[in-house]
């Protein structure tokens, strides 16, 4: 056995059904041939995490038919998949299926009877999908010819704070995932792990964070001084913007840990945002591959940038759906208190801000927010500002942001990103620059943004048009 350990990913497109988990299946079993040792996190089926959270609302707003339909619908996906993976209908596979979607049921009867759903019951519930298809990958190794054991997040030793729905991993969960996973892996034994959830010290489930199976599996990297994170995914690795927005987008060969942050934050749904987090110390790469194209290198991410000559950008990258809340106040908001409590009125309810710009009067700070948030930003401003300020909301909004170490000190980039955004006709609403230089954001209307990323893409020449010239 080699000392080459490698934690192996598989989001929702590739546990899909019984074909994209037989396939993924191969592709762990195949280094797991060659000597190296595997770890597999596991998200859950595409489609089924929403389909979780809209039974729970369901359940909540007291519309149990629909819950118990949907839960129906889910069991038989996972049921059929089990099938045509092979399994016997009195095997422990199936057993195991059956009554996990019963606990599922009772747990959605509770929401149903109480007509309360808390955080912390969303993620008991929600959690539900990687916990189903955990078993799922482990009857397809096994039909490899691998040995397999699978585990949730909590056995897997990750313990969270009770930030539920939003979790972060607690320092000790290091060493408990190493003392839970070293034994089965000198046993020769390949663990699979529910990723998207952990569990609090009291053994009450929690989840990362939507797309948080990239942060389980670089959190068990770094446990396990892992030689390598891989991201599996439907695309060649992280591209210079969303393929199916731009056509002639090209794979990124190698990115640094803060510029995939900027990336992920930026909109880039190929990652967790925090995902790079637990490797920043050690320096384990984490590599981001096509599981239809596995010798593909894919995107290399380490703790080094690398620039290219001539392309101080490597990627450009949206926000849809986005709000701008403009509080104004002429003459009030200068005063360092009054700013103080618009930012504290925000921050206890922990609404993430994606832009903030003040106007050099000081009569008025915009904050660019999810609209999913702006309602509670409101509110918590009307609540917990004292003195007579005005506050509106602007919806239809998308926040499009250029990403790249190259930037930095490199002059006539926000130029060649206006001129850009001009030739579209697209008006400009806020403008931030990170201080870290490794990006610049701009809020736009959200129907320009397909059209604006296409044009500051080429204007970038980060397509494979240009780049193959
Ligand atoms: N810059 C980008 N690079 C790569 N993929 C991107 C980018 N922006 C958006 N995407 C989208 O992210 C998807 C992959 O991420 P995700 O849906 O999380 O996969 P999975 O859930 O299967 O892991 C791709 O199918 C792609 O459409
Ligand atoms: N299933 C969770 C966690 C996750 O990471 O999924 P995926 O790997 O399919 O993005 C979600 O949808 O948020």
């Amino acid at each position: 056995m080699s000392d080459t350990l490698l934690v192996m990913k598989y989001g929702g497109t590739n546990m899909q059904d019984a074909r994209a988990i037989r396939h993924s299946a191969t592709l762990a079993a195949r280094s797991i041939q060659e000597g190296i040792r595997v770890v597999v996190v596991v998200s859950a089926m595409a489609g089924v995490t929403n389909q979780l959270l809209q039974i729970a609302d369901a359940a909540q707003a007291g519309d149990i038919a629909r819950a118990n339909d949907e839960i129906a619908a889910m069991r038989t996906r996972h049921f059929t998949a089990a099938q045509e993976l092979g399994a016997a209908p009195d095997s422990d596979t199936v057993r195991e299926l059956r009554e996990m979607h019963e606990t599922l049921r009772q747990a959605v009867y509770g929401v149903y009877l109480l007509r309360e759903l808390t955080p912390r019951s969303r993620d008991l519930i929600v959690a539900f999908g990687e916990r189903l298809s955990a078993p799922l990958m482990k009857l397809a190794l096994e039909q490899l010819g691998q040995r397999a054991h699978h585990l949730t997040g909590g056995e897997a030793g990750i313990v969270t704070d009770t930030h539920f729905g939003n979790a972060r991993p607690l320092p000790g969960t290091y060493g408990r995932i190493k003392d839970r996973l070293s034994g089965l892996l000198g046993a020769g034994v390949t663990p699979v792990v529910s990723g998207f959830m952990g569990e609090t010290e009291k053994g009450a489930i929690t989840t990362l964070g939507r797309g948080g199976t990239d942060f389980s599996a670089t959190i068990i990297g770094k446990a396990l001084s892992a030689t390598e994170v891989w991201g599996w995914k439907d695309v060649d690795g992280v591209m210079s913007a969303d393929p199916r927005v731009v056509k002639d987008a090209r794979n990124i060969d190698v990115l640094s840990y803060g510029e995939v942050m900027e990336l992920a934050y930026f909109g880039a749904k190929v990652l967790h945002p925090l995902a790079v987090t637990p490797l920043q110390d050690s320096g384990i790469p984490l590599r981001l591959k096509n599981s239809s194209d596995p010798d593909f290198a894919g995107t290399l991410v380490q703790a080094e940038p690398r620039d290219e000559a001539g392309h101080p950008v490597k990627a450009v990258t949206a926000i849809r759906n986005v709000s701008i809340i403009n509080v104004s106040g002429a003459g009030v908001l200068g005063i360092p208190e009054v700013i103080a409590s618009v930012f504290d009125a925000i921050a206890r309810e922990n609404v993430t801000l994606l832009m903030v710009s003040q106007s050099s009067s000081m009569s008025n700070v915009s904050l660019a927010v999810q609209t999913v948030d702006a309602e509670r930003t409101l509110n918590a401003l009307r609540a917990g500002v004292s003195l007579e300020l005005q506050v509106e909301q602007q919806d239809n909004v998308a926040v499009l942001a250029i990403v790249g170490s190259g930037m930095r000190g490199q002059k006539g980039v926000s130029a060649r990103l206006f001129t850009a955004l001009a030739a579209q006709d697209v008006n400009i609403l806020m403008i931030s620059q990170g201080s870290s230089e490794l990006n610049i954001s701009v809020a736009v209307e959200a129907a320009h943004v397909d059209d604006a990323t296409r044009s500051v893409h080429a204007a970038f020449s980060l397509g494979t048009a240009v780049s193959a010239g």
